[in-house]
């Protein structure tokens, strides 16, 4: 990338976000194409996707999967906070548009009191990014924000090129990365949310884009009502969707809760994997429990929570639960969408709440995680702070954390360094169980014994001539099963 040297204001800051980047500029794609092309060609195949497709002005939609976010340039307002601040976010804004699977060409920040209304940087501005635009030749401006439909309608106009914002964008790669029939039902309501309330300033070929994707069944002049506008049908024909989206999701969260039940009523503990994407969650439930979850320099190589079993030293068994990376600003509507699979977090009994301590800013991701925590209802679970990549952190950009969050611990997943002192540290914070038994099983009551071990913990264990003698605690549960061995005391 070249640094332009066009005419923005003093206030203007450029960034020339290739510095310091891994050499591999076309991250994401090329690299998952070697191990993965399938999945690579599944998820280019769900390209086009409703919330995007709306965006389509002038171009058959077949190109349109061709163009859709090909070569990019970045735009973003900063409004408050250090300049440092406004380039993390745009930083962070670049590797959000590379794992869409967009190159590049530049960004550029400018600093205003707040984004103007009707064209979100200010419009003596636009033409200067007009002129960026068309030198770079840019194909795409992604807008660091959400965007109100006349902003976007606004500077489509003015740019002469597809304007796309953070929210949209976000949108798209969980559309791509979805994988599993819940996550793409929750995309896919996440998005018809988005583009419903866009719908209303975006006149009519915008409308028609949607009306073709939206109701693809049985859409058509017979479902018009009489005097209806096409805006009138299309909302009415997303609103039939989102319905039954809602009511598909619901079928399915009937199974996971089903699961949920069986894992309550054997009182196993859960742990959840929570944090910022791209902070190491997955790679830290590979580690501790060898799952094997897709690991991916990209963010949101997760959505669909992966459960494993494991057990402590003493042979208890618990749960392990990674689950969709946060970001800042993470688009209202996601959260919606994807609430069954986030109460899974606010269901558990402990919160390893992951954060990468090589990144430029972990406070701040620990705060915009903290918000979606509570925006969950899990902001009351008992939370373990987990700095992750120790081995790339500066020991000295640690110490401010440390000093916020003193019961911190600090690991790489890489490495495996911490590791045990965190399982540790988990196993030592599960809910223990709390009835102690004194039983003596007879010797075909084997699996009794065995649930001991891994429901509960085991205190002493003898093998006499009429059977197992054993002393424990259980959780209630199990204690009733058991009452029938019970040793009196009196005996
Ligand atoms: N150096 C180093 N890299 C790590 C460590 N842990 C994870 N990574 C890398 O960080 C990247 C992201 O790891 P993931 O485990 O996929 O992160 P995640 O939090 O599950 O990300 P999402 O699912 O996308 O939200 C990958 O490239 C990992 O190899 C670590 O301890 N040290
Ligand atoms: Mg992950």
């Amino acid at each position: 990338m070249t640094t332009q040297s066009h005419s923005y204001e003093e206030a203007d800051v450029e960034l020339d976000l290739d510095q310091g980047e891994d050499s591999d500029s076309s991250s994401g794609y090329d690299t998952s194409l070697s191990t993965e092309g399938l999945e690579l060609e599944e998820r280019q195949a769900l390209r086009r996707v409703v919330g995007m497709s709306t965006e389509l002005t002038d171009i058959s939609e077949v190109e349109y999967r061709k163009l859709l976010l090909e070569r990019v340039l970045l735009v973003g307002v900063w409004t408050e906070g250090s300049a440092e601040d406004a380039e993390n976010s745009l930083a962070e804004l670049k590797l959000l548009a590379e794992t869409a699977g967009s190159e590049v060409l530049d960004g550029v920040i400018q600093r205003r009191k707040k984004p103007d209304p009707a064209t979100f940087i200010g419009s003596g501005k636009v033409a200067d990014l007009r002129n960026l635009v068309a030198s770079l030749g840019a194909d795409t401006v992604i807008a660091d924000g959400e965007l109100a439909p006349a902003q976007l309608r606004n500077l489509e106009d003015k740019l002469k090129v597809k304007v796309v914002d953070r929210t949209a964008l976000i949108l798209d790669i969980f559309a791509q990365h979805a994988k599993s029939k819940e996550g793409k039902a929750q995309v896919e309501l996440a998005q018809l949310q988005y583009m419903k309330q866009r719908l209303r300033g975006w006149g009519g070929n915008l409308s028609r884009q949607a009306g073709g994707r939206v109701g693809a069944a049985g859409g058509g002049i017979g479902g018009r009502g009489p005097g209806e506008t096409k805006i009138e049908t299309d909302r009415r024909r997303i609103n039939t969707k989102i319905a039954k989206l809602r009511h598909e999701l619901k079928a399915l969260k009937g199974t996971r809760s089903t699961m949920r039940q069986e894992r309550r009523r054997h009182s196993i503990p859960s742990v959840a994997i929570a944090g910022y994407t791209n902070a190491g969650k997955s790679s830290l439930l590979n580690k501790i429990t060898g799952a094997g979850v897709l690991v991916e320099n990209a963010l949101f190589a997760t959505l669909d929570p992966t459960t494993r079993r494991t057990t402590t030293s003493d042979g208890r068994v618990y749960t392990f639960t990674d689950t969709v990376g946060f970001v800042r600003h993470l688009p209202h509507d996601i959260v919606e969408a994807f609430r069954s699979t986030l109460e899974e977090v606010a269901d558990a009994d402990l919160l390893l709440h992951v954060v990468d301590g090589s990144h430029p800013d972990p406070l701040a991701q620990i705060q915009a995680v903290r918000e979606v925590l509570a925006e969950i209802g899990a902001g009351d679970v008992r939370e373990i702070i987990v700095i992750n990549k120790a081995d790339l952190a500066d020991p000295m950009a640690l110490a401010p954390i440390l000093h916020r969050e003193p019961h911190a611990i600090v690991v790489s997943a890489r490495t495996g360094d911490g590791i045990d002192k965190l399982t540790a540290l988990v196993e030592a914070s599960l809910p223990q169980p709390d009835v102690s038994v004194d039983l003596l099983l007879p010797y075909d009551r084997g699996d009794l014994v065995s649930r001991i071990h891994s429901e509960g913990s085991v205190d002493t264990l003898e093998h006499t001539g009429e059977g197992t003698r054993l002393a424990a605690r259980v959780h209630a549960g199990l204690a009733d099963e058991l009452a029938p061995y019970e040793v009196s005391t009196t005996r």
